[in-house]
């Protein structure tokens, strides 16, 4: 029963040391995609009421452990229709780090390093973006750009026009130019190419995001909430450059904070 120690006449088995981690590791898990989110007070609602339901039944109230276990019964079906979305990330987040641990693993395994050639490739492609990025921020150009590296952005893709060419600073200042018909949306970007323009991202629902942040800035983190991207934004109001990564925003990116970001992402 691998007994590792006892607390008065509790004993504590490793397994439920673990149980303990593991329950921990969910909650700071369901904390981290519901924080700053509308879902996160909903979450509160449902878990005082919850709490509520468990004192009713210690206290052995009939009529109303009557009342509350109905509500309970179906609470898991509720639950999932009502946090369908937060579901949705929440297993994406569990799947992803297991996923680039055993890509990582796999490259690894089967290149030993990077080969030259790729690493050359992607500086390049890295001070494309960074310059391309650098002057639409100074000419003051909106901008969204999604890093999508390995991720399968194929819906997404579909929603705007599709490119298929390599990353250059100039087709990519040339595309969100304001008299360009494909300025309007985002870019994605995977792989080394251009993948397509004007593309319509799912925008964030969170509710904490500063009052300047609008539907560029929205759509930049709501793609990352749901899809394991990362995105870059250019705001046309201020030229400032900010960036968003697991549903996280930081604005007024330095350049060289960008290079490092782009560096990671591309
Ligand atoms: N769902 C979306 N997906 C992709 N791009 C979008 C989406 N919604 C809006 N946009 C882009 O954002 C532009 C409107 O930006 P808006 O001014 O509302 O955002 P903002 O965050 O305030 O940015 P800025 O600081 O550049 O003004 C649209 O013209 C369009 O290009």
């Amino acid at each position: 029963m691998l007994l590792l120690f006892k607390i008065g006449f509790l004993p504590i088995r490793i397994w439920d040391l673990l149980d303990i981690l593991i329950v921990g590791y969910l909650i700071y898990l369901i904390y981290r995609l519901l924080r700053g989110n509308i879902a996160f007070n909903i979450f509160i609602g449902v878990l005082t009421l919850y709490v509520f339901y468990w004192l009713v039944r210690q206290l052995e109230m009939q009529l109303l452990s009557a009342v509350l276990d109905k509500f309970v019964s179906v609470g898991v079906i509720v639950i999932v229709i009502i946090f369908q979305q937060e579901v949705r990330n929440f297993l994406l987040l569990l799947g992803k780090s297991a996923l680039q641990q055993r890509s990582n693993f796999l490259v690894k395994i089967l290149l030993g390093r990077n080969t030259p050639a790729t690493l050359q490739d992607m500086s390049r492609e890295v001070m494309a973006v960074k310059t391309a990025l650098q002057h639409l921020s100074e000419q003051q150009t909106g901008a969204l750009i999604v890093l999508a590296k390995d991720a399968n952005l194929e819906n997404l893709a579909y929603s705007g026009v599709r490119i298929d060419a390599l990353i250059s600073e100039q087709l990519l200042e040339s595309i969100f130019n304001k008299t360009s018909p494909l300025h309007d949306g985002a870019v994605i970007l995977r792989k080394g190419k251009i993948v397509s323009a004007g593309g319509v991202l799912p925008l964030s629902e969170k509710a904490d995001l500063p009052q300047k942040a609008g539907l560029r800035h929205r759509a930049a983190i709501g793609v990352t909430e749901q899809l394991n991207v990362a995105a870059v934004v250019v705001s046309e109001e201020t030229g400032r450059i900010s960036w968003a990564y697991e549903g996280q925003f930081i604005q007024d990116v330095e350049m060289g904070e960008l290079e490092a970001f782009l560096g990671a992402h591309l």
